[in-house]
């Protein structure tokens, strides 16, 4: 079951200073295995850029089909995007929305898929429906097709760019109000949904709790793609020499809402691993605890941090008096 984190980026950062990892032992012991968590093992992760329609019923069929593409191609684990079975726009998730039980038939299609081909599966975010409230909502299965962790975004996409976007998540969606940490056979990892990814605790917070990885399943859009979707990314990497994986939409310009794309998988040295552009595709990458071990080895931050120097972090006040 994923472990939901409810404790202070201070507790957080805390609970594990300075950055102590067990010893490392058995088939590890070519590099060195204790800069990384000691349950990281190499997997390969297939990102699915899936191009969603109106039709909830196609969206899965063709998520489905994608995800069967991903593991003949050798991933171990597949992400999909962000509201990944139905349009993305307030007016649209109160239609789509579904709650989370066995026969709803979002989570019926990811469980029958993770379970028939045996792999971890981060199902991207749906709309969802819980007492009378919607949340933007990831499952995640286990290979055995068990529902092994839910995560409700955090951070809604409220903002306003004049001329450009202005989008207001919260008149229709509520925060979720815990951090996800999954366990699996590969490692723990991470996960928040698109706009969380501005939010570095959830990040540094994941990694000082052995995440190798943080999965964003987002859909960023035309004008804050470009500026800050590879950057955000790369940026929570290198925070944490940690892999992020940012998974999208394809773009669909006859769509209400035009997502970015570009698909991400970045390594612990905040280079990109593997992308592509905004058509529908998939997106591969090796996830390789040497990689990491390597980066954390020649730039040192888990022995460097000063954590007597930094003090309590209180939220900025704007204009106080
Ligand atoms: O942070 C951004 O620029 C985009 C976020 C977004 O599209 C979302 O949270 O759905």
């Amino acid at each position: 079951m994923s472990k939901n984190v409810s404790t202070s980026f201070i507790q957080g950062i805390r609970k594990f200073s300075p950055f102590v990892l067990p010893k490392f032992s058995c088939r590890m012991n070519h590099f060195n295995a204790s800069l990384v968590p000691k349950d990281f093992r190499p997997f390969r992760i297939g990102l699915v850029q899936l191009a969603s329609t109106a039709n909830k019923n196609e969206n899965l069929k063709n998520a489905c089909a994608q995800i069967s593409e991903a593991v003949n191609n050798g991933s171990q684990m597949v992400v999909l995007p962000e509201c990944f079975n139905s349009p993305y726009g307030n007016q649209y998730f109160n239609d789509y929305a579904e709650t989370i039980e066995e026969t709803s038939p979002t989570y019926q299609a990811l469980h029958c898929i993770a379970k028939d081909l045996k792999i971890y599966l981060f199902g991207g975010s749906i709309p969802e429906r819980k007492d009378d409230k919607l949340y933007n909502t990831s499952m995640i299965f286990n290979p055995s097709g068990n529902l092994i962790g839910i995560h409700r975004k955090i951070h809604l996409f409220d903002v306003d760019f004049p001329g450009k976007i202005t989008f207001r998540e919260s008149d229709s969606l509520s925060p979720g109000n815990s951090m996800t940490i999954i366990s699996t056979e590969y490692g723990k990892i991470g996960l928040g949904i698109c706009y969380d990814i501005r939010f570095p605790e959830l990040a540094t917070i994941g990694a000082r709790n052995g995440c190798c990885m943080m999965i964003y399943p987002g859909a960023f859009n035309l004008t804050t793609g470009p500026l800050h979707w590879e950057l955000l990314a790369r940026a929570r990497a290198i925070d944490n020499q940690i892999y992020v994986a940012s998974c999208a939409p394809a773009r669909d310009m006859s769509a209400s809402y035009h997502a970015w794309g570009h698909s991400t998988v970045v390594g612990p040295d905040g280079m990109v691993s593997a992308t592509m552009d905004e058509k529908p595709g998939i997106v591969y990458a090796d996830i390789d605890p040497e990689h990491m071990a390597s980066t954390r080895k020649s730039i040192s931050l888990y022995t460097q941090r000063r954590f007597d120097v930094y003090s309590e972090t209180k939220p900025l006040k704007l204009n106080e008096n």
